[in-house]
């Protein structure tokens, strides 16, 4: 008989093996840009965006299949009263997506998104952090494959995006747990907490980061006992993006903690991720931070659901046609600099 191996055995060797970026795609996407019809640099973070695509994608820049895939999942923490919203509405909004009648599915129509949403056992919540983990080995390794599952059918540029009452207070545990600080560093209000529920939202995150203190110096084992199902999944979710050469726009506060996860495990990990948007979350911002990265758009949102991804999709669409629609200088006869 085998030995049954640990189930993040999988997922430790594929961050530890990682694919690079495509240099020969990104040297071909450089001289191109360098002879499109502009100023040299003109187009600011635009070109950034579209020597990103190169090197992510290995390929010229483009985006035909972009695709927003939100996760939805419920919290055992939800029930300590650190949401002003009750856990039900996780499923009610699944269900308003199912319908077209969310914010995401207005930008997914505007910019021509399509958009998955991927419900998660919702109703089974994951455990209360603050005494016991959140999920099992099995459960989080098997959510993180689920997750991988949204990168199919030629997708070339993921949005990532999630939807569960009480997860900033999730993404919240799991920025105390990975960086130190206080807890009242990371916490914000979420949907709307105040008063004497931000504080029990303080105090949940404290007690959850020194309940499993113990246990948190591996990544993968601090996102079982501090994360949710939607953050597993979408930390899944990026992996296979990786593998398969798809660029990811990441969303908000939770999204982004989930993603945080996987630096700690490989400081390459995002390599091949965009920060959307910073979220009004106060916790976003010095996340980012934390992973060195500049969040594309600042629209003051706080929602999730992947609307701030995918609002920067439509830059990502734009960087990607300039770069092949564009003429060059020879192609079009306009004299260049200095000539
Ligand atoms: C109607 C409604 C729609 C949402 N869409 C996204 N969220 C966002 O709010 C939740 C996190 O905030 P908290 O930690 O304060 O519960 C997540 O579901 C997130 O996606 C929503 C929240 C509500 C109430
Ligand atoms: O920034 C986020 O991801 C966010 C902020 C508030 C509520 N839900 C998500």
């Amino acid at each position: 008989m085998t030995m049954t191996a640990n189930p993040f055995d999988d997922f430790r060797a594929l961050l530890e093996g990682l694919p690079g970026a495509d240099t020969p795609a990104l040297a071909a996407a450089r001289k191109r840009n360098s002879q499109l019809t502009k100023p040299e640099g003109a187009l600011g973070r635009l070109e950034e965006i579209a020597m990103w695509l190169a090197a992510w994608s290995g390929r010229t820049p483009a985006v035909h299949r972009p695709m927003v895939a939100v996760f939805a999942g419920n919290h055992g923490i939800a029930a300590k009263g650190v949401s002003p919203y009750p856990a039900t509405v996780t499923k009610q909004m699944v269900d308003n997506f199912a319908k077209g009648g969310a914010a995401i599915n207005q930008i997914c129509a505007t910019v021509d998104l399509s958009l998955k949403i991927f419900d998660l056992a919702l109703d089974y919540p994951t455990g209360d952090i603050t005494v016991e983990p959140a999920l099992s080995e099995r459960d989080c390794a098997a959510t993180m494959a689920y997750g991988m599952e949204a990168v199919a059918g030629g997708v070339d540029l993921l949005c990532l995006g999630e939807m569960g009452i009480g997860n900033t207070t999730i993404a919240a545990a799991i920025c105390h747990g990975l960086y130190g600080g206080e807890a009242a560093d990371w916490v914000g209000p979420g949907t709307g907490s105040e008063g004497d529920m931000l504080e029990r939202k303080i105090a949940a995150v404290a007690d959850a980061v020194a309940f499993h203190r113990d246990h948190l110096s591996d990544p993968l084992e601090l996102l079982r006992r501090l994360g949710g199902r939607e953050l597993a999944a979408i930390a899944g979710a990026i992996i296979a993006a990786r593998m398969q050469k798809v660029p990811v726009l990441l969303d908000g506060y939770v999204v982004t903690a989930a993603a945080a996860v996987l630096k700690a495990a490989n400081p390459s990990a995002l390599d091949h991720c965009m920060i959307a948007h910073v979220s009004a979350e106060p916790g976003h911002l010095k996340l980012i931070q934390k992973l060195g990265k500049t969040p594309l758009l600042a629209l003051g949102m706080r929602l999730g659901e992947g609307t701030g991804a995918a609002l920067a999709a439509s830059l990502v669409k734009s960087a990607a046609a300039c770069h092949t629609g564009m003429a060059t200088f020879a192609e079009a006869g306009v004299s260049g600099r200095d000539s």
